[in-house]
């Protein structure tokens, strides 16, 4: 059997599948003894359909997320207060069209068209994110956005590095290494501000009361309410569970946050030396779910801007088509002659 460095160099290739085609039960162990040995599973490999129904659900909400995330901070970027300021916040945000860019082409690997993710999107069958429903208020909520949320999409994300599933996997590791430089960003941002006058650290401190909730909710729900963790740990397309994130979340913000000169607006926050971790408050649940039934602040301006866009968008693709078409024909013609 292949190694997993070896299979990612060879690109899509089986793993040791049974001689015969229609030996399904074998086809299963094979999967199951890839998956144990931490092998990656790629496109072409049998795969049982529930992996691949889970791995397009988890592939298409994380793209989504990624490109209507694009919308609370481009909110901004007429309004940056610096030239600098402002081509960061514009690489930044092509950054996150390029992210959604290879999590279509990896959910496209396993069967299913852009088109119809995107439709799934449009009418309200598939989630993104739901931090992405709450607004941006003031020029602090870009460094918010920088430290927190892109602080709790890499923990989360970097063990998706690691996802049994190679396409995904692979696509992981430049968005981290990406979402790393929005993190520290958004650091540096909130660090100006938060040294600068009275009324910026006072932005910056209220931005962070805002953002911070909403950002430990991005995790998903507790783990026994986690519908999905188990089967998705056992197949290795997640590593941890969202408590366990969660919580390594929560450590690695508390001192960055005392470097920063800011408060995190939970009283029960505090050191535990027996866990070697923190404890902190209740999170409100009831608004996770209510946001992810679209009643959040932003959920219906979210969706109709990106349902615009899309429709805006028609004559680029329509145009991209035709030259592709061209393009494919005249080097049809060229070969004939
Ligand atoms: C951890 C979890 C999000 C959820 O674990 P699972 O095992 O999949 O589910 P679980 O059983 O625990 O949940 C039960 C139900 O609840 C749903 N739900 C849960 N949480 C959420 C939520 N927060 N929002 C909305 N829905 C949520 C879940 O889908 C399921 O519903 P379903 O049955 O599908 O209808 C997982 O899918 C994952 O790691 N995804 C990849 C990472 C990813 O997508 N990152 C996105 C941010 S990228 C970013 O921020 C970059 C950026 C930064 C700045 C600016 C711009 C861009």
């Amino acid at each position: 059997m292949a190694t997993a460095a070896a299979r990612d160099t060879a690109g899509s290739q089986a793993y040791d599948a049974p001689a015969d085609a229609g030996d399904t039960a074998g086809y299963e162990r094979a999967f199951d003894a890839a998956v144990a040995a931490d092998e990656r599973i790629e496109p072409r490999d049998w795969m049982p359909d529930a992996y691949r129904a889970t791995l397009v659900r988890q592939i298409a909400q994380h793209a989504h997320s990624e490109i209507i995330g694009m919308q609370p901070e481009a909110n901004w970027i007429t309004r940056a207060p610096s030239l600098r300021r402002k081509a960061i916040l514009m690489a930044k945000v092509q950054d996150e069209a390029g992210h959604g860019l290879y999590l279509y082409s990896a959910a496209e690997t396993l069967g299913t068209s852009r088109d119809e993710l995107l439709d799934k999107l449009h009418s309200g069958r598939q989630k993104y994110s739901s931090i992405f429903n709450y607004p941006t208020l003031t020029w602090a909520d870009v460094g918010a956005i920088g430290w927190l949320v892109d602080g709790a999409a890499i923990t989360n994300q970097v063990p998706l590095c690691r996802c049994s599933y190679g396409p995904y996997a692979r696509a992981m590791v430049r968005i981290c290494k990406e979402e790393s430089f929005h993190q520290r960003q958004g650091y540096e941002l909130l660090l100006a501000l938060s040294k600068g006058t009275p009324e910026q650290h006072a932005m910056a401190q209220d931005a962070v009361d805002r953002w911070w909730w909403p950002s430990l909710m991005m995790f998903g729900p507790p783990d026994d309410e986690s519908q999905h963790s188990a089967q998705s740990m056992a197949w290795k397309i997640k590593r941890h569970s969202n408590d366990e994130l969660r919580q390594r979340f929560v450590d690695i913000c508390v001192p960055q946050a005392e470097s920063l000169g800011l408060t995190l607006p939970d009283p029960d926050l505090k050191w535990n030396e027996e866990r070697g971790q923190h404890d902190f408050g209740a999170i409100d649940w009831s608004e996770f779910w209510d946001v992810l039934k679209g009643n959040g602040p932003c959920n219906e301006q979210r969706l109709t801007r990106r349902r615009q866009a899309h429709e805006e968008g028609a004559w680029v693709r329509e145009a991209a088509a035709a030259h592709a078409a061209k393009h494919t024909n005249s080097e049809t013609g060229a070969a004939r002659a």
